[in-house]
């Protein structure tokens, strides 16, 4: 993705990206509610038109690709298809479309798991059934490329569970895997690599470990030797802060920090821990600090709600274009 933009009227929903997406990983496309996640994967399926700007899938632009369905695979709205037909008979008028061959019908129901129910009218599926009848078209024409957007809204966990590991399958077979959600801790369980816009525009580029450690935001400990702990965490140069649940257990709060550096400094004092969380949810703080940030930068736009706090060592250009 070069420079992509697009404006409509007066929005710009998407401004001079630039990122790659690299194969046999899982890349999260992530960003709050119209950060133009869905324009960008339009304009790689060909389906919008940049501004300026082009997205290339494997040195090509869609419209050049010679299969088109063989080369990327996409699910955007699970929801499109004819509902009186069958997912079999859907897959197939689908295949014949592309030139693909109908056996290839029955071996991607197998793989998403359809083949019981594949003469079933697809208008009567869960929405579960159809995000996996939705994969199985992305699947057709065995693509090394495929894009996803937000697979899991709406799905039970048994059902994120599955097209969590699903797409991570698909990258261990060295397939180039882009999914998008506007849910930080969602693409942390599924995701290795992660590329975070806000209001159109790249924030971060780089992998979940980079940027949730990002996230230095307070971890809690318990010891029972806390006395020592908070000690040994001083020392360190962090400010711990006692506390007690309401079960009467006594624990530390310590800020600005990650569970990794507080495990490293109680290890090496060589005391005994029996807990150490990390808050999950400060993750999506940091995500929308990261974001509302860049809709600061814009100038004179509302703030996400809930983001205006500054994260030290934020910084919301790091990662930016390559
Ligand atoms: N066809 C269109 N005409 C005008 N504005 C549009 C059009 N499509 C998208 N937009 C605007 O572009 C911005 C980005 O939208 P987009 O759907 O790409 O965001 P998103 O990150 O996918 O969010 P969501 O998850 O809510 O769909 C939004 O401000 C949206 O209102």
């Amino acid at each position: 993705m070069q420079n992509l933009t697009k404006q409509f009227g007066s929005v710009r929903a998407v401004d001079d990206l630039t990122f790659d997406v690299s194969p046999g990983v899982v890349t999260g496309f992530l960003g709050p509610n119209g950060a133009g996640k869905s324009t960008t994967m339009r304009m790689m399926l060909g389906l919008d038109t940049p501004t300026s700007g082009g997205v290339t899938i494997d040195g090509k632009r869609y419209a050049e690709l010679d299969h088109p369905l063989r080369q990327v695979g996409a699910l955007l709205d699970a929801r499109w298809v004819h509902p009186n037909r069958s997912a079999r008979s859907h897959l197939r008028w689908m295949a014949a479309a592309n030139r693909i061959p109908t056996r290839r019908v029955d071996e991607v129901l197998e793989i998403v798991g359809l083949t019981s129910v594949a003469g079933k009218r697809a208008g009567g599926f869960s929405l579960g059934m159809s995000q996996r009848l939705g994969l199985a078209g992305a699947m057709l024409g065995d693509p090394h490329t495929l894009l996803f957007d937000e697979p899991v809204n709406g799905l039970d966990p048994e059902g994120i569970v599955w097209i969590r590991s699903f797409m991570r399958h698909l990258a261990a077979e060295g397939r180039t895997v882009l999914v998008s959600s506007h849910l930080l801790t969602e693409m942390s369980r599924t995701a290795d690599h992660l590329v975070v816009i806000g209001q159109g525009k790249l924030i971060a580029d780089s992998s979940v470990e980079e940027f949730t450690a990002r996230a230095r935001s307070s971890v809690r400990v318990r010891s029972p030797r806390l006395p020592e702990v908070e000690r040994a965490l001083g020392a360190a140069g962090l400010a711990p802060t006692p506390g007690t649940t309401a079960d009467g257990r006594t624990f530390l709060t310590v800020p600005d920090v990650t569970t990794d550096q507080v495990g490293d400094i109680v290890g090496a004092a060589g005391l005994p821990l029996h807990e150490l969380v990390g808050d999950s949810a400060s993750l999506e703080e940091v995500f929308m600090s990261l974001t509302a940030q860049s809709v600061q930068y814009h100038g004179g736009m509302t703030l996400q709600p809930g983001g205006a706090q500054q994260i030290p060592g934020a910084d919301p250009t790091a990662g930016g274009p390559r």
